[in-house]
């Protein structure tokens, strides 16, 4: 039997009357590649927050590795092997490359006091191909290069599971496959798991091993990306649009 790396149990969070989840559960294995979609307003970015722990679920319960982290603040998940992108790039523009990830990597000396930071920088670099420009400062580089950017900076800190909130959003189609393909490496490779929302609906058909959708705050189609594409409450959703959800 495979164990979860994260299981979501029965999760709601309310907001005044509205329900922005209701009832949501999932279970994410190791070493896999999970798609978040919804129309915006779905509930997506409500249940990554849930999962990193900057929102408090109005009920339900959060395990990660089997370790019930419901209540546990966002550094204690981190310690725990948790990492996420913001749906806005959110680079240290006046810091260089190598700066950018030593944040991440000094985060991870906090719960793991054995690292070296500048070895897993220069490793993180390496990886992702910005050794060239390690020096350069992050705001003056091309959206593609910060987006790879602050996933290194997620990478430094050593994560078992990856929450990407929109980590290809602002990609031409060349850079959007060389993230794709880097994101799989590290899945299959590394056996990170990793979370992602995406509008881009190619990306994450053609990216990830389950697809979830969420739509007015409830899990709606959940599957293989063949399964949930030919599920009436996708259909129903993007009808009409093959190329983007949500319009975001
Ligand atoms: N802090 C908050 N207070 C009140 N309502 C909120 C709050 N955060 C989110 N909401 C509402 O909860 C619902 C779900 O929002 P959420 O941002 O999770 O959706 P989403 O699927 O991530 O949308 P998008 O694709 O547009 O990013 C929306 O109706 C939103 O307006």
């Amino acid at each position: 039997m495979s164990v979860s790396l994260l299981r979501v149990s029965s999760v709601s969070v309310r907001f005044g009357g509205l329900r922005a989840l209701d009832d949501v559960s999932l279970d994410i294995r190791p070493g896999t590649i999970t798609g978040l979609i919804g129309p915006n307003g779905a509930g997506k970015t409500t249940l990554f927050n849930v999962v990193a722990g900057i929102q408090r679920p109005t009920s339900g319960r959060v395990e990660l590795a089997g370790r019930d982290v419901t209540r546990h603040a966002p550094q204690r998940r981190a310690s725990l092997g948790l990492a996420r992108t913001f749906q806005r790039l959110e680079v240290f523009g006046t810091l260089s490359v190598r700066e950018n990830l030593l944040v991440g990597a000094e985060s991870r000396r906090r719960w793991e006091r054995s690292v070296r930071p500048h070895a897993i920088v220069d490793d993180v670099l390496t990886r992702l191909g910005l050794g060239g420009v390690e020096q350069a400062l992050a705001d003056q580089l091309p959206t593609g290069t910060q987006r790879l950017v602050e996933l290194g900076r997620a990478l430094a800190t050593g994560p078992r599971l990856l929450l990407l909130d929109e980590g290809a959003s602002g990609l031409d189609e060349h850079e959007t496959a060389q993230m794709a393909a880097l994101l799989r490496t590290l899945a299959d490779e590394e056996g990170l798991t990793i979370a992602l929302v995406e509008h881009d609906m190619p990306f994450v058909m053609g990216l990830s091993d389950t697809v979830v959708m969420l739509d007015h705050g409830q899990v709606v189609a959940a599957g293989t990306p063949a399964e949930v594409r030919s599920s009436a409450a996708v259909q129903a959703a993007y009808l009409g649009s093959s190329t983007t959800a949500g319009g975001a």
